[in-house]
């Protein structure tokens, strides 16, 4: 337990803390021009640039100074970071931290892992110490993340490093449900971890939010945060937050746009890119290897690779949340021998939190959309970054498998792309990014198509998941801004549609629409089927294939990674790479996947691994090994496959729909019945008021509008019975009476 400190202990820290403020204080006035000389032994700052890259000077100036020791820090801040094992400072720390203390604007980039959260938790935590901000003094600093689970992360950072100092911290994410005490506690916050629209929420709703006092701000992973995404949010957070402030942004791809930099109102920043003259754009200890996979591939290659790697984390990006859901169900089904997880934007916020923490624990493959992508630091290094779908554009390729390699540690990434998406090769390679490209062994490539096609007819929910994800896949491609990669045209959805074990190709009202206007543009004859078209595309291609390359040591000894690697340096620099992902999408028509009959079982050898479905075909069609087939044969064999699986789905459909009728006529029945009963009841009941209520309120229930004309009727029936004899008597007197006069 610890002992209350003294009032004579607690004044002497007080007069120390305030010496060392009038210290720190008094370094920052000296960095400002014409000013007098430096009371700490720190080395004076470069003079105030314009926007331009950290110079040779400025390193040169500051060789000496490493270790954040020899910063002009207050001690609750050197004993966080001495506590947290941060000593020496990477790169854009010691480029950045000097500047940000003197309260300068920063543009600050830095490759992924490379420590870019403490060059702006440390500046926030001075700051605020060195303005004695305290409890009443509200919202000093406000650190803007784009996701939850990162926003999560640097609060954990805050928390670590800054545990000596008083400063109350918040973290504000969506999803949370008690925004209400939330709501409650926020105006005494000092510093605020948030989402762009949670705080938002919090300026629209919190009665008396005040940010007006605020002296930090800080984007991370700012040309995310600035990008047209959150374009609205962020305009109108700054619009409620003062002009007079010091603002850092922070990304490993950082913007330069003089647009964003205007709405954020910098003043004269420091633009520091301490890895600009890097000879790559990514973490130097980061292996990055593409692969050629044709679209309907793609998951039996992710299988196959999911197989041969089950003593790593791999980390998988796919485009949408629905591809993950599918993906991620289908694969647990066919228990890979790893746990796997998936993450994405839909999901509850406690599950997702859930998920990231066993991910940073555990040895396993996550699924996850771009919600990954940036900024998170997985505890225990991920070993691979695979991207079974392309990035949008580089800087998410950079985001991506930046989650791996991170600070000194290790790492490979995969990207597979389609023989469409080659262009993008060029692209990473003009923003120097090196990667390798690979053929895969398709010998080694293990097809879960035929598995899944029997998955999806035992599983309707699993069928509905896979249409899905057939869906939004293509949609996505086909929102894709740089068209130059992304052509939904180009792809071949009957084989993508097949490989996700869907026995009909779903029907795709937009691309329908694309595929026939791009057909009248270039194509004068209408006749021509959609497959002669797509052979022209691969016959166009194919004609510059037959690059052979040289052996790599890796390579070889992966399973996924072709020992026929194709230049020697291991770099993808010419583009001619591409042309053997067109030789292995001509030999789709041999089509590794294979669409086994319905109803069959998944089998798994003595070790629990599922076989194969080519190997148990081998066996099972009368000693005929399709692998050894012609491929005319081969054609044929799936063509029935095919024709059986669609025969096959549409008398389940057939037999649901009966199902369904036989169903609803009974359900029909028994209401009727019901009814039935009651109007004879009705009949029954009559004069007797306790049963007229009765009926009245049986009635109410199906007739909810006429309940209580119903009702009314039914009263005055009842008084017209009461008439007694005698007086009709008299009345039938009185009518005969009056109609003799
Ligand atoms: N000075 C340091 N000494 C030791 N480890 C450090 C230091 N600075 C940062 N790290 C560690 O390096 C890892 C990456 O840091 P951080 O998450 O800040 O990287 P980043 O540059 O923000 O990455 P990204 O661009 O992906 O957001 C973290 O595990 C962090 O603890």
């Amino acid at each position: 337990m610890r002992r209350p400190k003294s009032r004579e202990f607690r004044k002497q820290q007080r007069l120390s803390e305030e010496n060392e403020i009038k210290l720190l204080n008094s370094w920052i006035q000296s960095q400002k021009p014409d000013s007098g000389s430096n009371p700490m032994s720190f080395p004076p700052l470069p003079p105030k640039s314009p926007i331009g890259r950290i110079d040779d000077n400025t390193f040169s100036r500051y060789a000496g100074v490493t270790r954040f020791h020899q910063l002009p820090l207050s001690n609750n801040t050197k004993d966080g970071l001495r506590e947290a094992k941060f000593v020496d400072m990477t790169d854009i720390q010691r480029a950045s931290l000097p500047h940000a203390l003197c309260g300068r604007d920063i543009l600050g980039a830095a490759k992924t892992g490379s420590g870019k959260t403490l060059a702006f938790i440390i500046p926030v935590l001075e700051k605020l110490y060195r303005e004695r901000w305290g409890p009443e003094d509200g919202v000093g600093s406000i650190i803007i993340s784009p996701t939850r689970e990162l926003a999560s992360q640097l609060f954990d950072v805050l928390k670590s490093v800054g545990k000596h100092h008083n400063f109350s911290a918040g973290l504000l994410i969506g999803g949370r449900k008690d925004v209400e005490t939330e709501k409650e506690r926020v105006n005494e916050l000092n510093i605020l971890i948030c989402t762009p629209g949670r705080l938002l929420q919090h300026m629209d709703e919190t009665p008396n939010f005040d940010c007006s006092q605020m002296q930090v701000l800080v984007l991370d992973e700012a040309d995310r945060i600035l990008d047209s995404g959150f374009k609205k949010e962020l305009n109108a957070i700054i619009s409620q937050l003062p002009k007079h402030r010091q603002t850092l942004l922070f990304s490993a791809t950082q913007t330069k746009s003089i647009q964003d930099l205007a709405r954020l109102s910098l003043k004269d920043p420091e633009y520091l890119s301490v890895h600009e003259e890097s000879v790559t754009a990514t973490p130097t200890h980061l292996k990055q290897i593409v692969m050629a996979v044709p679209l309907d591939q793609k998951l039996d290659m992710l299988w196959s690779f999911i197989k041969s790697h089950l003593q790593s984390k791999i980390l998988v990006f796919l485009s949408s949340c629905k591809q993950v859901k599918f993906v991620f169900e289908a694969f647990k089904k066919l228990h890979p021998g790893i746990p796997l997880k998936c993450l994405h934007g839909r999901m509850k916020q406690e599950r997702r939190m859930a998920i990231y923490s066993y991910f940073c624990e555990k040895r396993s493959v996550l699924f996850s959309t771009d919600v990954a992508a940036r900024g998170l630091d997985f505890n225990k290094a991920v070993d691979w970054v695979v991207q079974v779908d392309c990035p949008e554009n580089v800087a998410s390729y950079i985001h991506r498998v930046g989650r791996t390699a991170r600070y000194k540690s290790m790492g490979k990434s995969v990207l597979f792309l389609m023989p469409s998406e080659m262009k993008m090769l060029e692209k990473l390679e003009a923003a120097k990014v090196p990667v390798r490209f690979n053929k895969p062994r398709k010998e080694l490539l293990q097809p879960v198509s035929g598995l899944l096609a029997a998955f999806l007819v035992k599983h309707p929910d699993l069928q509905y998941r896979a249409q899905r994800a057939f869906i939004t896949y293509l949609r996505s491609i086909h929102i894709q801004k740089d068209k130059e990669i992304f052509d939904v045209t180009k792809l071949p959805i009957d084989e993508f549609s097949a490989s996700l074990g869907l026995p009909m190709t779903p029907k795709v009202r937009f691309l329908n629409q694309k595929i026939k206007s791009k057909t009248l543009v270039t194509q004068p004859t209408l006749a021509e089927p959609e497959d002669s078209k797509k052979e022209n595309v691969l016959e166009a291609s194919s004609e510059k294939s037959d690059i052979s390359g040289t052996d790599d040591e890796e390579a070889e000894k992966d399973l996924l990674l072709a020992n026929d690697t194709l230049n020697e340096e291991g770099k993808a620099s010419e583009i001619g790479d591409v042309i053997p992902a067109t030789r292995i999408l001509k030999k789709k028509k041999l089509k590794i996947n294979v669409h086994r009959p319905v109803g069959s079982r998944v089998v798994f050898d003595d070790e629990g691994n599922t076989l194969p479905p080519l190997a148990r075909i081998a066996d099972t069609q009368s000693g005929q090994d399709t692998f050894m087939l012609d491929p005319e044969e081969k054609a044929k064999y799936y063509r029935k496959m095919r024709e059986e699986l669609k025969k096959a789905d549409k008398e389940d459909k057939l037999a649901q729909r009966q199902r369904l009728r036989e169903k609803r006529i009974k359900e029909k029945i028994k209401w009727k019945g019901g009814n039935g009963e009651e109007e004879d009841n009705q009949d029954d009941i009559s004069g007797s008021e306790d049963e007229t209520a009765n009926r009245q309120r049986k009635r109410s229930k199906v007739y909810f509008d006429s309940d209580s004309d119903a009702g009314e009727g039914d009263a005055i029936t009842g008084k017209q019975t009461a008439v007694t004899l005698e007086e009709q008597e008299a009345l039938a007197l009185n009518l005969i009476n009056s109609m003799r006069s």
